[in-house]
């Protein structure tokens, strides 16, 4: 399945998907996103060379929809597109909780929909998207959409069950590496370090890191010990991070991100 593709929603992700795929190579004329404020479509329009229409004409002419507003926002959308979605269009939901029974039931029956929780790195083709199809979702269909989002980084399907855990993992994910950077920095300052070099110093340590956990193919737990010389540093930073249950914190944290995304789906 190719074809225009519609951005409908292009806010943090749906930007990043945007520049991801126009990235990717595909060209600005077969790319249609919709935006809310007319500001917000002449940015648009300005920064990425798209065409930014109304939801209803993005529908009648696009292929596939990318449907990337909030839960909150996404039961409205669709009794707005409903009636100008074809049901040979594919429709792909980015909505976090959103199952693709809920997507089915306000659309023509028999619409294929795939549900899709990508994250913001795409924006750098680093993105991870899990995918998974709803009940009238063909393996072409999961293929297509695939191929959207293989453009944007790595793809991986799973059982539509597992989509709020992979939220919680992936779509989530970034945002934790954010802040454990930010807290690195921070402290750099207190060891009395310029702001700007301990910035250099944990980002391309993170940098450096990730491409050693996805390059070599170690277990994270070799390339720690890799890093912690006996009686030396990083094992009283390691015991550290234990003592305040840092471990435990995360587990904890992406239990809750999972909850949530189960609740922002739950009545829907
Ligand atoms: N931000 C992220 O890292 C990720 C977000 N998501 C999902 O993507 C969706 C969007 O999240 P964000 O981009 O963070 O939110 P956002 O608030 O930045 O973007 C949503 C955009 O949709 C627009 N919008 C809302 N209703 C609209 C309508 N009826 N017609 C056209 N545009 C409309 C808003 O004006 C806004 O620009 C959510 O469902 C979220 O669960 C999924 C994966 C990662
Ligand atoms: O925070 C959120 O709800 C969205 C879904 C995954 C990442 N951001």
């Amino acid at each position: 399945m190719s074809g225009k593709i519609a951005v409908i929603g292009t806010g943090r992700i749906g930007e990043a998907l945007l520049v991801g795929l126009l990235g990717a190579g595909r060209a600005p004329d077969d790319v249609l996103v919709t935006a809310r404020r007319e500001d917000r479509a002449a940015e648009l329009r300005t920064r990425h060379g798209v065409r930014v229409v109304e939801n209803a004409e993005a529908a009648k002419l696009a292929d596939t929809l990318i449907l990337a507003v909030k839960p909150q926002d996404l039961p409205a959308l669709l009794d707005e597109l409903a009636p100008h979605v074809a049901a040979d269009r594919l429709v792909i939901s980015a909505a976090a909780g959103i199952t693709t029974a809920f997507v089915e039931s306000r659309l023509t029956p028999g619409t294929p929909v795939v549900r899709v929780m990508p994250n913001t790195p795409a924006l750098v083709d680093q993105g991870m998207s899990v995918i998974s199809g709803g009940s009238h979702a063909s393996e072409r269909h999961l293929d297509a959409a695939d191929a959207v989002f293989a453009g944007v980084g790595r793809t991986l399907r799973l059982p539509e069950s597992q989509q709020d855990a992979a939220t919680a993992l992936s779509g989530s994910g970034p945002a934790y590496f954010y802040f454990l950077v930010e807290a690195m920095i921070d402290a750099g300052i207190l060891l009395g370090l310029p702001r700007d070099k301990a910035h250099e110093l944990i980002v391309q340590s993170a940098v450096g890191a990730a491409a050693m956990l996805r390059d070599t193919g170690e277990h994270p737990v070799a390339l720690r010990e890799a890093v912690t010389s006996p009686g030396g540093t990083t094992i009283n930073a390691i015991r550290e991070l234990e003592n305040h249950g840092v471990r435990a914190a995360l587990i904890a944290a992406l239990e809750a991100a999972r909850d949530r995304s189960r609740e922002l789906g739950a009545g829907r």
